[in-house]
């Protein structure tokens, strides 16, 4: 083979390729959480519905995915984190990955629509134009806080999955939205704090680039408080039992410990350790919110067997709009 023909065979692009366009592993969580929304709604869903809404919602997921690296492909280029992804690589073309995600995305709202009603569709759409319009093409390089707001496009899956259950948006929806929506700033600025250099390197007004490492810090401290009254907010409804109380109150002391050690790290110290708390924090962010979600369908589940009774405190809110 000569030299041409193999830098020609090592850029042609193979299915991962395609795949990765899909930011399958960010969107495992995304798309768990909508499982979860639809499974804790109340009602009943036909398991084949209830399974092909999820894959529409992984879809749409995936295909917001591809839109935001066909946007993003000159910022991805210059990060260390990104630079091997498939359009920076040169193994998928812009316009490719642009086709793609529009293609995935009226595909799945379709579907979805199709399958369940048009409000679940409509928050997929509104989803999709979230994360690829608002989030990545305006917020991202405009505002330090492109992810406080941009946060919201995560946050709407489980709204999207209730919907696909009960074709309504609820007290329940909402809180489980707020709950995502608070999380996303300390779960992103823990990464923003050992990836600084990235963000800096490609101009992105990222918080730690904008107002620094100390600012971020105190910024991951305050988020964390005022996300645990919306966790805990979930145990005046019907949908929280006695397993998602223990993980809400465990979860939130251990979540606001670590994130008063992140308050009190210097620059010093986390260098000396590469971030090797910062590091922790994040993978601790992500397990967080698995385990909350987790903890509602096992209550869902124990509920659909008699096993415990509705809600916490009997489910004193709640209620659809
Ligand atoms: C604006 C909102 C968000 C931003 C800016 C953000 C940013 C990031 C970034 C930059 C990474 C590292 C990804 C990588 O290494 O390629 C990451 C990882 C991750 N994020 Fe987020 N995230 C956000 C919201 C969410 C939401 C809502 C979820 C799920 C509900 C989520 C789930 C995850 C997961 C599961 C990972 C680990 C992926 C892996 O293991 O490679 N993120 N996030
Ligand atoms: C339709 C649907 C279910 C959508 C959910 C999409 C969504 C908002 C997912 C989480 C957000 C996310 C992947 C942010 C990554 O930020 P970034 O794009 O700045 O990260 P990068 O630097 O890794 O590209």
């Amino acid at each position: 083979m000569s030299d041409l023909s193999l830098m020609e065979y090592e850029k042609d692009a193979g299915f991962g390729d395609y795949f990765a366009l899909l930011k399958p592993r960010v969107m495992s969580l995304v798309v768990f959480t909508a499982l979860v929304g639809l499974v804790v709604a109340p009602g009943t869903v036909h398991p084949f519905i209830a399974f092909f809404a999820i894959l529409c919602v992984a879809i749409g997921g995936g295909a917001s995915g591809a839109l935001n690296m066909w946007y993003d492909s000159d910022i991805d280029a210059v990060m260390k984190r990104t630079a091997a992804r498939p359009i920076p690589s040169g193994r998928i073309e812009r316009g490719e990955a642009l086709s793609l995600g529009l293609a995935l995305s009226g595909f799945s709202c379709a579907m979805l629509g199709l399958a369940t009603n048009w409000v679940a569709a409509g928050l997929l759409a509104f989803t999709i134009f979230f994360y690829a319009v608002i989030y990545t093409m305006w917020l991202k390089r405009w505002t330090p806080q492109n992810i406080v707001i941009g946060g919201a496009a995560g946050a709407f899956p489980p709204m999207i999955g209730w919907a696909a259950a009960t074709g309504g948006i609820s007290v329940e929806s909402v809180l489980m939205f707020m709950l995502t929506f608070m999380w996303t700033p300390p779960h992103f600025w823990a990464l923003a704090l050992f990836m600084n250099s990235d963000y800096d390197a490609a101009g992105v007004p990222m918080l730690t680039v904008t107002h620094g490492r100390r600012v971020t810090r105190k910024h991951i401290l305050a988020y964390t408080l005022a996300l645990a009254p919306f966790a805990l907010a979930i145990l005046l409804t019907s949908i929280a039992g006695p397993v998602y109380a223990f993980v809400a109150v465990v979860m939130n002391l251990l979540f606001i410990k670590g994130a008063v050690q992140i308050y009190r790290r210097s620059e010093a110290q986390a260098e000396a350790d590469k971030y090797a708390v910062e590091r922790k924090f994040f993978r601790f962010s992500l397990f967080y919110l698995f385990l909350h979600f987790s903890a509602l369908m096992i209550d869902a589940l124990l509920r659909g067997y008699d096993l415990i009774g509705t809600g916490v405190f009997g489910g004193l809110l709640g209620g659809t709009f």
